[in-house]
């Protein structure tokens, strides 16, 4: 976008906002700050206050060009001082361009490292900030004796699965275009937003044209389909590599018992990667599902009888604390109607289940799986929050290739994954 657009016109008289965005542009720091914190001179004199209308704002968005901000126009030269003094000025790291569009994809577009690092590290920081407050307010809310049992996992808004866009905070949406805008939240009234009601409605199992399994929930969001097959096919090769089979050992009094790895799902869905579990041979093999209907569909497949097999049919919130569930080489997780703050009450019960030091850990990371900006923010979220449970991340990079995107998302609500590359987290304890 050039310059006069920035401004929308060369010759007319401009309004601070308008100056803001056209200095943003041009990467004009000085007259930034001017514009910010020095009312013009041709505002009221004889007022002893600055009113908000004769400065400049930092989250101003353009009604003529895109619904883009300050922000987005330093971004788009890569100004990334700019960048920061805005950001540290009331500008909003995630606000949206009537395309769904942020600053970040802006600054990662035009290839502009460091903007791109300054937008990603003040959004990291932000919803660590939020999810704090959050956490805080629950803690409060539980001491005080407000709400059920599981009530804030419901109010917690975006899910794992689904969007996951804005834990806590919310996505300026400037434009009305709200087909082209994307969904990071599923709407408060969708059970994906709610574990509770999604695990108390029915689901649909069933075979596509394509002939390929699916399972959709009663909003007809998709909770499992072929589509994420070489996902789970990498998590699983990721996490049992190196684990050898199961074998058998006699003990002293003869007796024979089965040795080898041992592996925790959570959330059995279509089962595709506990499928590719059971390649690998684990000695024990535990999935913890708690929806009737997904008990169901696991009962009815050969894997329900297979050597080491045990089902928990639980929340994993309830299957993690019990003290006889055991430890694991390998724990991987992929529920549904969760959000991150859920997944990071997952990660603090880790040190729990896993095994020393060569255990491993993976999730389904699909948050925010409709943006990569907002995709990159929580890709070292999580990185940070397992840090914090002495936890070290390694990502490998799954290329993501939908042959048929039309066919993938035919007849499900919401599309919650659009990017070209997956990031599976492999982690590992670093302090035992
Ligand atoms: C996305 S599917 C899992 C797909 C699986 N990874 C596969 O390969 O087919 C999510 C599953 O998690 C289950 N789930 C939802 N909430 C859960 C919870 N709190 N604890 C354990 N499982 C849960 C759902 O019932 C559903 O079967």
């Amino acid at each position: 976008m050039t310059e006069s657009a920035a401004s929308g016109s060369s010759s007319a008289v401009l309004s601070p906002n308008e100056q803001l965005l056209a200095a943003a542009s041009a990467g004009d720091l000085l007259t930034i700050k001017s514009l910010l914190t020095t009312p013009p001179s041709d505002s009221d004199p004889s007022s002893s206050s600055t009113t908000p209308s004769a400065l400049a704002q930092p989250w101003y968005e353009s009604p003529i060009c895109l619904g883009w901000s300050a922000l987005h126009f330093a971004a788009e030269r890569g100004h990334t001082h700019v960048i920061k003094y805005l950001l540290r000025n009331g500008a909003i790291w995630n606000a949206v361009d009537i395309h769904g569009v942020t600053a970040g994809e802006v600054a990662w577009s035009g290839n502009w490292e460091g903007a791109y690092r300054a937008l990603l590290d003040e959004g990291v920081r932000q919803t660590l900030l939020l999810n704090a407050l959050a956490e805080r307010a629950e803690e409060q809310a539980s001491q005080s004796g407000e709400g059920e049992e599981g009530e804030e996992a419901e109010a917690a808004g975006s899910d794992v699965k689904e969007a996951s866009g804005d834990a806590g905070g919310s996505v300026a949406h400037s434009g009305e275009d709200s087909d082209t805008v994307m969904t990071l939240t599923a709407p408060a009234n969708e059970l994906a937003n709610s574990n509770l009601a999604f695990l108390s409605s029915p689901l649909r199992f069933f075979t596509d044209e394509k002939g390929k399994e699916r399972c959709l929930d009663q909003d007809d969001n998709m909770v499992m389909a072929g589509w994420e097959t070489n996902i789970m096919r990498r998590s699983a090769d990721a996490l049992c590599k190196d684990f050898p089979p199961r074998y058998e050992v006699h003990d002293e009094d003869g007796e024979r018992r089965t040795e080898g790895f041992r592996v925790l799902n959570i959330g059995y869905g279509l089962g595709i990667v506990d499928d590719f579990f059971q390649e690998y041979k684990p000695a024990r093999h535990v999935i913890v599902e708690p929806h009737p209907d997904a008990i169901k569909y696991f009962k009815s497949k050969a894997i329900s009888k297979a050597e080491g097999v045990e089902l928990i049919p639980k929340r994993w919130e309830d299957a993690l604390l019990d003290p006889e569930l055991g430890e694991f080489d390998v724990v991987y997780a992929d529920p549904f109607a969760q959000d991150y703050r859920d997944l990071k009450k997952l990660f603090d019960l880790l040190p729990n289940v896993l095994n020393g030091r060569k255990a491993r850990f993976s999730f389904f990371h699909g948050l925010a799986g409709t943006n990569r900006f907002f995709y990159d923010v929580y890709t070292r979220l999580s990185e940070l929050d397992l840090r914090d449970v002495g936890m070290e991340t390694e990502w490998e990079t799954v290329p993501v290739k939908m042959e048929d995107k039309e066919e993938v998302w035919r007849g499900v609500r919401r599309e919650y994954w659009k990017l070209d590359q997956y990031r599976l987290p492999i982690c590992q304890m670093s302090i035992f």
